[in-house]
Parts: structure tokens; sequence; C-alpha cells
């Protein structure tokens, strides 16, 4: 079993959570996820991560606390530890660069949403530790 770690990020702000959503060019196409990805070689998380959302978002990002990470075995056999950390400081002029659609959502929206499989987990936590999480660095 090959388990790929794949950082991602809980931008926050406004007590709004983004979510980007995965395009045709991308694997996993429609669902809906958070910005990151896969950790490359040599790179710290914190490294990796802010790589990938200059890269996917244009933005400078400050890494802030992990949430619990979670593993998940999609069908074609690959298996992502999904590692998240919230980030509530950043700076730089949005654009999606990979992804072709975005939402900042609030707490009771954030189920509306097709998430990956693999975020399913992060989201429910989110949801159940909103007033503590809003209050994190
Ligand atoms: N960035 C991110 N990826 C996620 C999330 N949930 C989830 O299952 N994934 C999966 C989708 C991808 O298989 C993998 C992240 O890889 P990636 O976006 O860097 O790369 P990719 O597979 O699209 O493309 P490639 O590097 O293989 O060419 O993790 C999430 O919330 N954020």
């Amino acid at each position: 079993m090959k388990l790929i770690p794949v950082v991602c990020a809980i931008l926050i702000s406004d007590s709004r959570v983004l979510a980007v959503r995965r395009s045709s060019k991308m694997p996993l196409v429609g669902f809906w996820e958070f910005p990151g990805g896969k950790i490359e070689n040599g790179e710290s998380e914190k490294e990796s991560l802010k790589r990938e959302i200059q890269e996917e978002l244009n933005l400078t990002v400050e890494v802030g606390v992990p949430l619990t990470p979670t593993e998940y075995s999609y069908e074609d056999g690959k298996v992502i530890r999904l590692i998240p950390f919230l980030v509530r400081e950043f700076s730089g002029e949005f654009r999606l660069a990979e992804h072709d659609d975005f939402a900042w959502l609030g707490r009771n929206e954030l189920l509306n949403v097709n998430w990956a499989q693999a975020d399913i987990p992060i989201v429910k936590e989110l949801v159940k530790k909103w007033e503590e999480i809003k209050k994190q660095p």
C-alpha cells in the first residue's frame, strides 16, 4: 500500500472557510476540497503547504495549527493521508490557477458541497469544533 501524504489549508476569514472545486484538468473532477497538494521530496509539511497555496491561489500564507489528519483509500488503490492546517493570515491577490470554482462557506454551509471523500472527517471536525477552532491561531 502506498500512502501519499497531502497537505491542505483551511483558510479562515470572517468566520468562513475556503473550499475549491477540482477542475476537469485534475483527477476527482467536480469534487470540492481544501487547497493544497502532495508533499514533494525533502519538503516539510509547512513548506509544502506554502508552496502549494502560492501555486494554486497566488497567496502567501502563514501556516497555523494542524487539525486531525485523515486517511482514505480511493478505488484506484491510492491511499491519501490528508494533513490539514488552519490558515488565518494570508496576503496577495487571490486567483484560481488550477481549480474552477471557489466558495467561502460558513459553518452551516460546510456540508452543502460535494467534498472529496478524504475531506469529510475534516469537515465534520470543523463543524463540531467550530467555536473552539475559531479561537485558534
Ligand atoms: N489538495 C487536496 N487534495 C486532496 C484533498 N482531498 C483529497 O482527496 N485530495 C487528493 C486529490 C489528489 O489525489 C491528491 C492531491 O494531489 P494534487 O492535487 O497535488 O495532485 P494531483 O493528483 O491533482 O496531480 P498530480 O500531482 O498527480 O499530477 O489528494 C484536499 O482536500 N486537498
